[in-house]
């Protein structure tokens, strides 16, 4: 998959695609299926934008992201999308009218010949457009548009904004189910205490900046360890939070691989969330915390081994 992050001097191989736009954080159920009708109509391209038009809008908002532009562009090659075009989102982007946006960005800059949008697609200044008025400026313009229906499961919206309640609320296995895959967190090992390991529970920590906080909690995961070229999987118990026991501030990740024993300080990992297990407590002393971790990591193993 080839990335392009300016569109207005793209390379001439990236024109002619067929398209799927929009925010895509998360890549759940209900993206794929706008993906899937870009399908086979020309070289398969998404449009996204980079940061988050929200994240642009309300810098101080709290994090609320699924996922990183990484992770998100990992998945997405995973689909088969040959061109992301990873628009940068600031004050020329946003002050454009949905005229010019279609006008410029998407026919002159990217030259698309199939667009496809989800029905609540808004956008342009003030997110004055709609999904017909693309369609309308496609016409107009010369290139075809598909809108998407929204996707319902179970009676309810596929959404990130539902994803989000879901994690939020302890929920990862509705959340995967709305997703079609775990709600993966995903980054590199990082230094924490070296408390994990007097402990006998070392665990890999990982940074949870930028990102939709789930749940505080001890999870059962599954995590995909990248040595390389290879990826091991592993069970694992983790915390996510901030560590009453240590009167922690900042929250982040922290997972003790099962059946695991080595260096992960700078590997990848992708830690999916499987089960909540509990909330994060503060025990009257070490022994106590040693002892509910020893039965964390017995639930998530039983737990794990059914998944
Ligand atoms: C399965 C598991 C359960 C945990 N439960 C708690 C908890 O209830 N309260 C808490 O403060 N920390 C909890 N922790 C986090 C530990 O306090 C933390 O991993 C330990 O302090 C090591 O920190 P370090 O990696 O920075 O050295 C848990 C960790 C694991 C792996
Ligand atoms: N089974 C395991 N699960 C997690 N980390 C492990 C495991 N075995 C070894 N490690 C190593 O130990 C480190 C964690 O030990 P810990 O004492 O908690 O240090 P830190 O406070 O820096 O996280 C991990 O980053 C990894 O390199």
């Amino acid at each position: 998959m080839q990335i392009h992050q300016d569109w207005q001097w793209l390379d001439p191989a990236a024109r002619g695609a067929s398209c799927a736009m929009g925010n895509f954080d998360g890549v759940h159920l209900g993206h794929r299926s706008v993906i899937d009708l870009a399908r086979g109509q020309g070289p398969l391209g998404v449009i996204t934008f980079e940061p988050h038009p929200r994240q642009f809008f309300a810098p101080d908002a709290p994090a609320f992201r699924l996922m990183n532009a990484e992770a998100r562009a990992n998945r997405l090659d995973k689909l088969g999308v040959e061109h992301l075009f990873q628009l940068q989102f600031g004050t020329l982007l946003s002050g454009l009218s949905p005229e010019d946006f279609a006008g410029q960005v998407l026919m002159k800059g990217l030259g698309i010949s199939h667009l496809v949008v989800g029905e609540d697609f808004r956008f342009g200044k003030g997110r004055a457009g709609t999904a017909e008025d693309l369609a309308r400026l496609g016409r107009e313009l010369g290139f075809r548009t598909t809108i998407a229906p929204l996707l319902r499961q179970g009676g309810i919206e596929v959404s990130s904004t539902a994803i989000r309640t879901a994690l939020t609320e302890g929920r990862p296995r509705d959340a995967a189910a709305m997703l079609g895959h775990w709600h993966r967190i995903e980054g590199e090992v990082i230094h924490g205490e070296k408390r994990g390991r007097e402990l006998g529970f070392p665990t890999a920590n990982m940074a949870l900046d930028g990102l939709h906080l789930p749940r505080f909690g001890v999870y059962a995961v599954k995590v995909d360890v990248r040595t390389g070229p290879q990826v091991g999987t592993y069970m694992g118990a983790a915390s996510l939070g901030v560590r009453p026991m240590f009167d922690g501030q900042v929250p982040n990740l922290e997972t003790n691989l099962l059946d695991f024993k080595g260096d992960l300080y700078g590997h990848h990992l992708s830690v999916a969330l499987v089960d909540y297990l509990r909330p994060e407590l503060k025990f009257d002393g070490l022994q106590a915390l040693i002892d509910q971790m020893q039965a964390d990591c017995a639930r998530a193993r039983a737990i794990l081994s059914a998944v």
